[in-house]
């Protein structure tokens, strides 16, 4: 079984507070983009086997798809396996949810070739226990994640947004960002319920100039490339520039493909990773 599993892009990011565990409570805006990796996923009699067309990814236990099926199997009480095939099409350690939303596409994938009656919200629970991006990926689209990311509501759809996207040449750790950040410090928050609005009545050009992610400060300091990226966006037409996630790949709206297409070009000449998309 064949499957894609799209990137996604944080419109806003906001913490608003840390759980006794550490992990940070969030508010942010979740959306799809037209950028995605293929999932194979075919049954086997004993196993989990992972393939992948990109040397970087790990190809063991490490690899978030290989966790996803492990708890599958073992939760479901599977007697069986599985052989996976990633074609990597997303950045890695970018701020995409590459990894997540191979997770989520292989449970997606596992539900249907062993005929498991499991709903969506029963496997997103199963995804939290992965990832916490990976509920999110299960369900897709335009979407509100509050909690550590796990609880989720639809939002009206906001696709077909031209977008030109930029992975600079280095990867950051989640954890790492979150743990740099200092809650105390941030000092403009998102106005996230402003931004679902102009979503609302598809305002590309207000909700650009709106987005906020509370992270980027925290990865610009050790990367001021971000700053560049962002800076160039802006002076090649963006509606507006901002980093997703974690980070570091950073995205621009733009009104048109002609724009776009010429920022595209230029941004093309100093970054490998460039990519003219679309939300989804
Ligand atoms: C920042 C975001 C925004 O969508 O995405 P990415 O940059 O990874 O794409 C997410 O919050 C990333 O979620 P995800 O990458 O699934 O996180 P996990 O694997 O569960 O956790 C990685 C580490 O990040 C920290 N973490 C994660 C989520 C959260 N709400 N609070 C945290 O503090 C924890 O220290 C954890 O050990
Ligand atoms: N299926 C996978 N795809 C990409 N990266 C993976 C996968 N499984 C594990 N990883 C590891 O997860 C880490 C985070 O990668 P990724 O999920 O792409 O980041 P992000 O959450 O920032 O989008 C990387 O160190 C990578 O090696």
């Amino acid at each position: 079984m064949l499957m894609k599993a799209y990137a996604k892009i944080n419109i806003s990011l906001d913490v608003v507070g840390k759980r006794e565990d550490g992990y940070h409570l969030l508010k942010m805006i979740m959306q799809n983009i037209d950028l995605y990796d293929v999932v194979k996923v075919e049954k086997r009699k004993e196993g989990i086997t992972i393939g992948c067309d990109k040397a970087y990814v790990p190809l063991d236990e490490r690899n978030i798809a290989y966790k996803a099926a492990r708890l599958f199997l073992d939760i479901y009480n599977i007697d069986g396996g599985v052989e996976i095939y990633i074609n990597k099409n997303i950045p890695v350690a970018a701020g995409l949810a590459g990894g997540s939303t191979d997770a989520a596409a292989v449970l997606k994938c596992m539900r249907d070739i062993y005929e498991v009656d499991a709903s969506d919200e029963e496997l997103m629970a199963l995804g939290l226990k992965i990832g916490a991006d990976v509920p999110y990926c299960i369900l897709g689209g335009t979407a509100l994640c509050e909690g550590i990311g796990e609880v989720i509501a639809p939002l009206k759809s906001f696709k077909d947004k031209i977008l030109v996207l930029v992975k600079p040449n280095f990867g950051v750790s989640t954890k790492e960002v979150y743990k740099a950040l200092n809650i105390e410090k941030i000092y403009k928050h998102p106005e996230t319920e402003k931004l679902i609005a102009y979503m609302e009545v598809n305002d590309l050009v207000s909700v650009s100039r709106n987005m906020k992610n509370v992270l980027e400060n925290v990865t610009i300091r050790n990367n001021t490339v971000i700053k560049k990226i962002k800076t160039k966006m802006i002076n090649l037409n963006a509606l507006g520039s901002l980093m997703s996630g974690s980070g570091p790949s950073v995205f621009g709206f733009f009104d048109d493909m002609l724009t776009a297409q010429r920022c595209y070009e230029e941004l093309k000449k100093d970054y490998n990773e460039v990519f003219i998309t679309r939300t989804i």
